[in-house]
């Protein structure tokens, strides 16, 4: 099923009114794994909340299916959720959690313990859940999202609290559900893990949309990337690169760093020169970089250096 927002909007009360999601309008496609990021504040929550009829939008519509989520007969069959608040009695084990779960949307308790086992939480169902870690209780969620065997799955923040062997867990979960032709929603405000899970990123910043894309294209437009090239006949690799908008450095003798065209118009120029070349690397930037750069105005508690951290001025060493 596909999730589609269409300028979806939130505005809470207060003067001036706060927008915490602002026209949004984006799709998410069944058989991949789409991750929703954004800086913190920029409306992730908000927006799964009216994915899921839990907040009614100020404007705009969001639909599942091409239904509202409310209006579906078996939401649970159809759309497993985990959202950041949790909401599960303490005093009950989590076996007896999903079994209540199970039994109020006629689940056959074979889900349970298949869901139990899923998460890898088969061993402690039946403790009390006020007695688990963060990172049990986060497991314990998923397995109810999962309970009723949906076709789209919603998952905010699913990573936090985990080990890393839990985060290797919900990646290697989040793609196998994906692979099994279902639709993953999956927020995070780590662009780092999302690289390594998402096949399609919507990202946000202040209730908008900054950015529909594939990862393998936001990686490549992300565009900074310089070329690394090492060679012994560097002032003469400098000359014959000289056009408009290409920028050199050296800060090594013999190290260029240079940007503004690409390793194979330098690997053919240096051949045709007979220029040799030891090295000859493009350098990405890094993910988490680029979302700095895109998300940069739209985050809301930006860290600013103390007073006395003055930055030094360039060049100098501390
Ligand atoms: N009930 C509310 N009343 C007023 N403002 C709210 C309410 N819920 C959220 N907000 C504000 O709306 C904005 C978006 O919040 P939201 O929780 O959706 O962001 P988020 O992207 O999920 O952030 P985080 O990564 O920190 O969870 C924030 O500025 C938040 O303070």
């Amino acid at each position: 099923m596909t999730i589609r927002a269409h300028g979806l909007t939130k505005h809470y009360g207060g003067k001036p009114a706060k927008k915490a999601v602002d026209d949004l309008s984006f799709e998410v496609l069944p058989g991949t794994v789409t991750g929703f990021l954004g800086p913190n504040g920029a409306g992730k929550s908000t927006t799964m909340r009216m994915l899921l009829g839990l907040d009614a939008p100020t404007a705009g519509r969001a639909t599942i299916g091409g239904r509202a989520y409310t209006s579906h007969p078996a939401p649970l069959s159809e759309v497993g959720a985990l959202l950041e608040a949790r909401s599960v009695h303490p005093g009950r084990t989590a076996y007896h959690h999903l079994m209540a779960l199970a039994h109020t949307h006629s689940i056959p308790r074979s889900r349970v313990e298949a869901v139990l086992r899923l998460a890898g939480i088969d061993e402690v169902a039946r403790r009390r859940v006020k007695g688990f870690s963060l990172g049990m209780g986060q497991r314990l969620g998923i397995a109810a999202a999962l309970l009723g065997d949906p076709a789209t799955v919603i998952l905010d923040e699913p990573v936090n609290g985990l080990d890393p062997e839990g985060v290797l867990w919900i990646r290697t979960l989040l793609k196998s559900l994906a692979a099994e032709g279902r639709t993953v929603l999956v927020s995070s405000h780590l662009m780092s893990e999302m690289a390594l899970t998402a096949d399609h990123l919507v990202i946000i910043g202040r209730g908008r949309l900054l950015a529909d894309t594939t990862v393998e294209r936001f990686v490549r437009d992300s565009g900074t990337g310089s070329v690394k090239a090492v060679t012994p006949e560097a002032g003469l690799l400098t000359e014959l690169l000289a056009a408009p908008g290409v920028q050199i450095t050296a800060d090594t003798p013999g190290v260029l760093d240079i940007s503004g065209t690409d390793a194979e118009h330098i690997g053919r120029t240096a051949a045709a020169h007979g220029i040799p070349l030891f090295e000859l690397t493009p350098r990405t930037a890094s993910l988490e970089q680029a979302f700095m750069d895109l998300t940069r105005d739209s985050v809301e508690y930006a860290a600013t250096p103390a007073p006395h951290q003055e930055p030094h001025p360039e060049g100098a060493t501390a």
